[in-house]
């Protein structure tokens, strides 16, 4: 199966910036251990990783405030070491908007133009275009105080995308937005770079806002990059634990691989249960490693079930509104969670806390990870 990141790659599209073993140090610490990855025109790019994991000191770099202290950035090409901030074809979105209080939204969007060498009509003309875009022009006369956050946000979005930079770098941009906003925003975003067709480099530590929007993300932790896929490539298929853990939610299970047949491994969890999941490369037998399964991929029944199947005893169902999460001891195993959602609960049971059931598994919702 092919995935969106993957067609939108085959597509020979041009390399917007090319990132080559690009090291950040700060006096003794390393901020960024040898980056390498390559992000195409017209992509929707996210950087996804915890606090401090270094997304913005990369990001920070390809705009030009901060200087690479090993390795090398190249924007459509071009090496950009010596090319300063303004000269770069690169705009940057801020999490606090940045937006002048004095000055008209419209007058905001304009003056960029302006700085750029643009007339004062030219440059009004253009910041109109750019307030349609975002749907604000019914706001142009106002001041940033008389707007709400989210349209603030989308003010400094027009005025980022008004000199038509080749690509533009968003730094957290909603975070400071509630979550219904958030998610408004992040559809909203998404259509403005299919329409503008630039080049949008995400940074978030969000990855249900990663997952939404990107074509493709690159997890980080710690200064280096974990994976780098489309969203289902990350969700589906973690290559370690810590894509497995920081990705959604997961069942991590410690298992030994007992035998490994025809593509697939048999695994025991302790308790003296079972699991066969897909073997996978680097794995090997008697290898003690960790199997993640979501919970949305483990169901629950009175008898086992022709799939791959294990005895337990409810301990808790909690209501969450679109599903159910039911908390399962598996009697001297790990407990397992399994979400059931509200939509198909005609086809799944919920058991009663104390009840005995099974719980199960098609054989490839389980992944083994190598590390
Ligand atoms: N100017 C600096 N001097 C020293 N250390 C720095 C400097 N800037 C960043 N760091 C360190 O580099 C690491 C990466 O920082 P960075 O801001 O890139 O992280 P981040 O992933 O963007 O985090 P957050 O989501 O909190 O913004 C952190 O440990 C940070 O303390």
């Amino acid at each position: 199966m092919r995935h969106l990141g993957e067609a939108k790659l085959a597509e020979n599209k041009q390399i917007a910036i090319d990132v080559r073993d690009a090291v950040k140090r700060y006096g003794d610490f390393t901020a960024l251990k040898t980056i390498s990855l390559s992000i195409m025109d017209n992509e929707f790019f996210t950087l996804l990783g915890p606090s401090g994991c270094g997304k913005t000191t990369l990001l920070r770099m390809i705009a030009g405030f901060e200087a690479v202290t090993e390795g090398a950035i190249y924007l459509f090409g071009d090496e950009i070491a010596n090319l300063p901030p303004n000269k770069r074809p690169v705009n940057t979105v801020f999490q606090n908007y940045a937006l002048f209080p004095h000055m008209t939204i419209l007058d905001n969007v304009a003056f960029g133009l302006e700085m750029r060498g643009k007339s004062k009509s030219e440059a009004r003309t253009k910041a109109g275009e750019m307030l349609e875009l975002v749907q604000l022009s019914q706001f142009s006369a106002r001041k940033p105080s008389q707007l709400s956050g989210g349209q603030q946000q989308r003010v400094a979005l027009a005025r980022a995308l008004a000199p038509q930079p080749k690509v533009l770098l968003l730094d957290e941009p909603l975070s400071a937005l509630d979550l219904k906003l958030r998610k408004a925003m992040q559809l909203e975003l998404k259509h403005l770079q299919r329409e503008t067709g630039i080049t949008f480099i995400f940074v978030t530590h969000d990855q249900e806002e990663a997952l939404t929007m990107s074509d493709r993300i690159a997890v980080m932790s710690a200064g280096e990059m974990q994976q780098l896929g489309s969203p289902t490539d990350i969700y589906e298929r973690p290559h370690n634990m810590f894509v497995a853990d920081f990705i959604g939610e997961t069942n991590l299970l410690e298992v030994s691989v007992d035998a490994i047949n025809n593509g697939r491994a048999v695994c025991h969890l302790g308790g003296g249960h079972e699991l066969t999941c897909n073997a996978v490369e680097g794995v090997d037998i008697g290898s003690k490693v960790h199997m993640s399964i979501r919970p949305e991929r483990l169901f629950m029944s009175e008898n086992p079930a022709e799939t791959e199947s294990l005895k337990g005893r409810i301990k808790e169902n909690i209501f969450v509104g679109t599903d159910i999460t039911t908390i399962v001891d598996l009697q001297d195993g790990p407990d397992f969670v399994v979400r059931t959602s509200n939509s198909d609960r005609g086809n799944k049971r919920i058991f009663e806390p104390g009840t005995e059931m099974y719980v199960n598994m098609e054989l490839g919702a389980g992944r083994l990870l190598a590390d």
